[in-house]
């Protein structure tokens, strides 16, 4: 978006702000400090030992008396369902409030039950009364590589109060509470991202969008006509093939996942912080799910080797107030790897394929080499900025978006 609409003003001005207030919660939290900013002494790696089992709090750290915890079992459709609606109604949206992320009750069921997930890490607060669902945030664990560090880590996500209870100091419980949760299972660290400003980014990422349904886009107010171009124009611009064009290409399946283990962890393994995944990790998150997450693969057709990977997840938004649609169909860069096509190439299948989806848009950060395509394939430059975050866990230089091989969801 060329010319920064208000909301993005506001937004970098209250980024510019968060820097200089107090963050009375996050001050007394085992991270980066902004006062700590460039202070080279301060060694790389985790900022408090770990504490005895015995140590760690045993009890549910207090909420306002009126509410109580819950543990989210989102193996129960019924939950799942009311965790589906909270999210819905209460989760991120965009600056402008047009648009708020709807994820699907698959995705979240995918999202919170990889190997050995924690159930007690899906942490619930009900009104005592109603027993209403009023918010919600999980970890889930992970091994997550920092330089030559193979760390456990949780990583934090769906952090949600409903509505009505902003401003209340209810986040800050439930990161303790999620918190005290993970140490009980003798884990020390976590990963986690965040679209606001907070003691410290490891490094911040911009969002790139690749129209595939312009006009949808236009109509809904995520893109603007461009200057001196008219809808058949733009509707031209965007046109892609109507099949892939790299011979081999084809949908990963359950007898890829040991080639596409070996040929990610390889990938990864240039990033300074990266997944460490196995063939259990591998199966779960990149074998394709339904209206989940979508994995091709380019299998050689003379030598049948396996040499390069691309795949999405799919995350809607509701569309806020707009007569003519509800759903905005994003489709957001996962994990790609090239070794033999040339990444533009695999990358323009991954958009042919997901437009043949029903796409409307391809969202994708500039992690990893995506920067390597993002102009060529008429990607455009989105106004949502990604902060990461490391929880314990000190990286002494902020890093590069390039330097970065972590998606989260
Ligand atoms: C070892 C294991 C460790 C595990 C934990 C690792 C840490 C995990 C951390 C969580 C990772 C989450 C990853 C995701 O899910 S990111 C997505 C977050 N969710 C949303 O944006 C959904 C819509 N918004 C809401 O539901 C609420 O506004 C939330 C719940 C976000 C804040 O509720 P509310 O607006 O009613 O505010 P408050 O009065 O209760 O509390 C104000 C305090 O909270 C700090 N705040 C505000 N937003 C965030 C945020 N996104 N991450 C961390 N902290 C945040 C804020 O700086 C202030 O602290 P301080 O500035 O005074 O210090
Ligand atoms: C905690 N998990 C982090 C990932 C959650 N993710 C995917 C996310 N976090 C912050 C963002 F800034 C963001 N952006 C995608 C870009 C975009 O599409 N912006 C227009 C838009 C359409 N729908 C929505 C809904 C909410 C916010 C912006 N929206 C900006 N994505």
């Amino acid at each position: 978006k060329e010319n920064s609409s208000l909301s993005t003003i506001v937004r970098r001005f209250k980024d510019s702000v968060s820097l200089g207030k107090t963050h009375k919660f996050w001050e007394s939290q085992p991270v980066g400090q902004f006062k700590d900013i460039g202070d080279s002494n301060l060694p790389e790696g985790p900022i408090e030992p770990p504490t005895l089992l015995s140590e760690v709090k045993q009890e549910p750290y207090n909420l306002p008396s009126q509410y109580e915890w819950t543990t989210c079992d989102m193996e129960s459709d019924e939950t799942c369902r009311e965790v589906y609606d909270l999210l819905k109604c209460n989760y991120v949206e965009d600056d402008e409030n047009m648009f708020r992320f709807n994820y699907s009750q698959e995705f979240l069921t995918w999202a919170l039950r990889p190997p050995g997930y924690y159930r007690s890490w899906h942490i619930g607060v009900r009104a005592k009364s109603s027993k209403k669902l009023v918010a919600f945030i999980t970890g889930v664990p992970a091994r997550i590589r920092v330089r030559d560090e193979v760390v456990k880590m949780a990583e934090i996500n769906f952090l949600c109060v409903h509505k009505k209870l902003r401003s209340k100091r209810l986040a800050p419980v439930m990161i303790k509470e999620v918190t005290r949760r993970v140490h009980l299972e003798n884990i020390w660290q976590a990963a986690y991202t965040a679209g606001v400003v907070l003691p410290t980014p490891i490094t911040t990422c911009q969002y790139w969008h690749r129209s595939l349904n312009p006009k949808k886009l236009i109509d809904v107010g995520f893109s603007r006509l461009g200057a001196r171009m008219t809808m058949s124009r733009t509707i031209k611009l965007y046109k892609l093939p109507d099949s892939p064009a790299t011979p081999g290409f084809r949908n990963m399946e359950l007898r890829d996942v040991p080639a596409v283990t070996r040929l990610l962890r390889n990938y990864l393994s240039q990033f300074v912080v990266a997944p460490d995944f196995d063939e259990n990790d591998v199966e779960h998150w990149l074998l394709p799910t339904e209206n989940v997450v979508d994995s091709y693969l380019v299998e050689s057709p003379e030598t049948h080797e396996i040499t390069d990977f691309c795949s999405f997840y799919t995350l809607p938004s509701s569309i806020l107030g707009n007569q003519n649609h509800s759903t905005l169909k994003a489709a957001y860069s996962y994990y790609n790897v090239s070794t033999k096509t040339p990444l533009l190439q695999l990358m323009n299948d991954a958009l042919i394929v997901a437009k043949q989806k029903d796409f409307d848009v391809f969202n994708a950060l500039d992690v990893m080499h995506n920067e390597s395509f993002l102009k060529e394939l008429k990607f455009g430059p989105g106004d949502g900025q990604l902060h990461y975050y490391l929880y314990n866990y000190r990286i002494r230089h902020a890093l590069r978006p390039s330097e970065l091989g972590l998606v989260l969801l």
